[in-house]
């Protein structure tokens, strides 16, 4: 079984040895944004969530759970769940895409400098776990004083399933606060900080076994406490396991609420900041990244926002109504502010160009092609490295619409493969659980069993042509839209 904990929802998939998926379940999650740039969960949510989607496994498709032998997990990235004394939630957990810590991360770079980039890898990033540390350290002392520990996401999941308290490499290194070459929590930044490190949990590996299904969750769930579970991975590493990116020559494409592109790196010398760089899943392995925010997130606030009762499918196919460049329509897809290649929590979205002719299916095809530069943006990093590949993998719910994935091929010059599950994160964490259980000695020979190729999308000469222009002008729109987007932070903060 593996249980993939997103942002919008928890997907449960049970595959069999072969690697044919019996089922799959899922259940959706809300966000709660009280404030511009905060993001929480309750993370409580994420467990009756996931409960609801095993146990319609058991009562709507059949399936005896029983007969479950491992499972493991894939989860939404970096978000702080701080616990008390007795292992109680200390407060809502914030998230991935909460952006609050900007003073922070300013902080963490005057009193650490350089050395915090040769240590973790990374420069510190709202999104980033040890920002949020901080950030309740400063704000809510009383709630900061009482934690014992804190957890990511999937790992809090795991908790409650399992009893047993740890974090595995793949995710802690989105803490920033773990020192990636040498595998253990930084006390150097902790005692820089002045951060208490007992509150670190202890470090695992993605298919070591953290223990079976607690007699409590077996009562709730009707799983079994004979089931193996096995700590699992960050929901990037998990797609990237899922998506079969275990050489140099892959990138792999994410577009679920947050757009991922990803590479698989063979040594540890990362990119200086300008990308993410963390710990594989397989050990001794590395992938960086860049992140788009709000990629799925863009459409679906389209959709929530001018969507007429159509299905968001139904809504995402107007884009099929209009042509390349949307009538001379760019949006940039700032709408929660940025990661990469700009660093920018008050940066916000533009469309540029909006004329009176224009209509629905323009600003729906815009949206598209904006989330599709954006990537682009971070695809330029890896180009300006010198790193290069001939195919892109995509993967996540957006892989739902065709007309993306051929904008993707255009608007890259690269064909586009799909993969036959499209739930590859999930896919990723059942791999961990069919490795844990010995029924594949390594990750490597479990994918040449569970990863299928799905369909290629080619690039279209005439569109590429056309996209290369469109690029062009998207590329100038941070630069010009900056400062003003600052000066209106005051009026969004308006009630
Ligand atoms: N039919 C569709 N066409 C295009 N995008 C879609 C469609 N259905 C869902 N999506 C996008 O997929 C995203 C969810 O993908 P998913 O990988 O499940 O994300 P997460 O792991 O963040 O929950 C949504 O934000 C939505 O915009
Ligand atoms: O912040 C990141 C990665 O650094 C996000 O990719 C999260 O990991 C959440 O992803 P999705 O919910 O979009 O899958």
């Amino acid at each position: 079984m593996g249980v993939d904990l997103g942002t919008g929802s928890v997907k449960v998939s049970v595959m069999d040895k072969e690697g044919q998926i019996i089922s799959q379940e899922s259940a959706s999650l809300s966000l709660s944004q009280t404030q511009p740039g905060y993001s929480e969960q309750n993370p409580e949510d994420w467990v009756t969530a996931t409960t609801v989607a095993i146990v319609n496994l058991a009562l709507k498709d059949h399936i005896d759970l029983n007969q479950v032998e491992g499972v493991s997990y894939s989860g939404q990235m970096h978000g702080l769940v701080l616990l008390g004394s007795d292992n109680q939630i200390l407060r809502p957990a914030i998230l991935w895409d909460d952006t609050r810590t900007t003073k922070q991360c300013k902080e963490i770079m005057d009193v650490c400098g350089d050395e915090f980039i040769k240590i973790t890898k990374n420069v510190p990033l709202e999104g980033f776990t040890l920002p949020k540390i901080l950030w309740v350290k400063e704000n809510e002392p009383l709630i900061y004083k009482q934690a014992k520990t804190f957890l990511l996401p999937k790992d809090y999941l795991r908790y409650r399933m399992t009893g047993d308290i740890s974090m595995e490499y793949s995710d802690a290194a989105g803490t920033v606060l773990l020192d990636v070459v040498k595998k253990q929590w930084s006390q150097e930044i902790g005692d820089k900080l002045g951060i208490d490190m007992s509150i670190c949990p202890k470090l695992v590996n993605s298919v070591d076994s953290v223990g079976t299904i607690s007699s409590e969750y077996a009562k709730y769930s009707g799983m079994s406490t004979e089931t193996k579970v096995f700590a699992g991975a960050a929901d990037n590493a998990a797609g990237a396991l899922g998506a079969g990116i275990l050489d140099e020559n892959k990138v792999m494409i994410s577009t679920g609420t947050s757009g991922v592109v990803l590479k698989y790196e063979n040594d540890d010398q990362g990119y200086q900041g300008k990308l993410h760089f963390f710990n594989h899943a397989i050990p001794d392995k590395y992938y960086s990244m860049g992140v788009t925010l709000a990629a799925g997130h863009s459409l679906n606030w389209l959709y929530e926002t001018f969507g007429d009762g159509e299905s968001l499918s139904d809504f995402a196919n107007l884009a099929d109504k209009s042509p390349v460049g949307a009538h001379g329509l760019i949006f940039t897809p700032y709408i929660v502010g940025e990661r990469t290649p700009y660093a920018d929590s008050k940066i916000r979205g533009s469309f540029i160009g909006v004329s009176s002719i224009n209509t629905k299916s323009d600003f729906v095809r815009s949206v598209l092609e904006g989330v599709i530069f954006s990537y682009a943006d971070i695809l330029k990093i890896y180009h300006e490295h010198g790193k290069h590949f001939d195919t892109v993998y995509s993967i996540g719910g957006g892989t739902k619409s065709e007309t993306w994935l051929q904008i993707q091929a255009n608007v890259f010059n690269t064909k586009v493969k799909t993969l036959e599950n499209a739930q590859e994160p999930g896919l990723g964490a059942a791999m961990i659980a069919a490795v844990g259980v010995k029924w594949f000695s390594s990750l490597e020979q479990c994918e040449t069993q569970f990863v299928k190729k799905g369909k290629t999308y080619w690039p279209e000469p005439d569109k590429v042509e056309q996209y290369q222009k469109l690029y062009n002008i998207y590329a100038q729109v941070y630069d010009q839209t900056k400062m003003m987007n600052h000066e209106l932070i005051d009026f969004r903060n308006n009630d």
